[in-house]
């Protein structure tokens, strides 16, 4: 296969960067990479680790020459990092991202990179840890990788992009970064802001159960927690961009918690039932369409 680009930087070798940057050498061993990150405790780490071909001290110096950067870094960091290497970009790069939130990235990105091609891009893959050390080379393998071009965009760039993510093991969606906003609000940002939400109300109520919330959390809570171990910058930033997605999602939830609250009060058993069983099936339907955790569970174990 002719390597779709001979050289790619990732700005941010964190969860998703190192990941990406493992994926590469598997699966595109040719491509010669280039990092760079903020910290320097992650970038001596990047470089222990091998995880690219050049650990760079300064953003511009790792994009120059580069076919394709990723910026791979939390979504309020984008637009300090596109304007700290715009003028090092060689002619007809591209640039991608990685952010969870579409919209508002893609505008950040337009207006610090003008007249550049950009491809935003968001894995829908992940873990709860966070750092070089937390990346695997199988995180994408058939996992979703969603890609939102603004309406214009060459659509050669964006089919190297989708073979781009491909190769590293993806299925490949393109669609509107408003449509992917209410999407994800509602499949992944609102239950993390639940999970974030049961584990503090919990928490508080340590004092009352003197203790006993944590000792016995097995099962349901247990679950809550992983998630709610997510990175507090990551999902700050989440909820700071897509908030109107958000919002919109929690009132339609909130409304239906009421429901349920009232058919609790009223002893509605079979509206209760009725609810768990399609709940029940969904779950059942995600695991046949082998969405399951396989390649998280892969990623907390190694
Ligand atoms: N964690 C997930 O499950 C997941 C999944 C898909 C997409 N994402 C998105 O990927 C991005 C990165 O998330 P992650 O989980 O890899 O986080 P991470 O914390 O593991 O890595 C982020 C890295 O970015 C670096 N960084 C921060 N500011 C920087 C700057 N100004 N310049 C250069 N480097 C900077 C940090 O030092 C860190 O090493 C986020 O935008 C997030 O929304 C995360
Ligand atoms: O499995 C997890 O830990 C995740 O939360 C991963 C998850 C998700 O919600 O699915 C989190 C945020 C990303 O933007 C994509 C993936």
């Amino acid at each position: 296969m002719i390597p779709l680009f001979s050289s790619v930087t990732i700005i941010g070798l964190g969860l998703i960067g190192s990941s990406i940057a493992r994926a590469i050498r598997l699966h595109m061993p040719d491509v010669r990479l280039s990092g760079y990150d903020a910290s320097a405790t992650v970038r001596a780490r990047a470089a222990e680790l091998s995880l690219v071909d050049d650990v760079a001290e300064r953003a511009g110096t790792a994009v120059r020459g580069s076919e394709l950067v990723i910026l791979c870094v939390p979504i309020g960091a984008m637009a300090s990092v596109a304007d700290s290497f715009k003028t090092d970009l060689a002619a007809n790069a591209i640039v991608s991202d990685v952010g969870s939130s579409k919209a508002s990235v893609a505008a950040i990105l337009r207006e610090a990179l003008p007249g550049v091609h950009i491809v935003p891009a968001h894995p829908v893959a992940g873990t709860e840890n966070s750092g070089p050390d937390a990346g695997f080379s199988s995180l994408f393998q058939g996992r979703w990788c969603i890609l939102t071009p603004p309406e214009g965009t060459d659509s050669d760039i964006v089919d190297k992009m989708s073979q781009f993510w491909r190769g590293l093991g993806a299925n490949v969606e393109i669609m509107a970064a408003e449509h992917h906003d209410l999407v994800l609000a509602v499949t992944s940002h609102l239950p993390h802001l639940i999970a974030y939400t049961i584990v503090g109300t919990a928490a508080d109520m340590e004092q009352v159960t003197r203790g006993e919330v944590i000792k016995f959390s097995a099962g349901g809570f247990r679950d809550f927690t992983r998630i709610a171990a997510s990175d507090p910058t990551m999902w700050r930033d989440i909820f700071l961009s897509n908030r109107d997605a958000v919002l919109e999602m929690l009132q339609r939830f909130t409304e239906d918690l009421t429901a349920l609250q009232r058919a609790i009060r009223w002893g509605d058993g079979t509206k209760l039932f009725d609810l768990f069983s399609r709940t029940r099936s969904i779950r059942r339907s995600i695991i046949e369409q082998g969405q399951d955790d396989a390649a998280a569970d892969f990623g907390r174990r190694h």
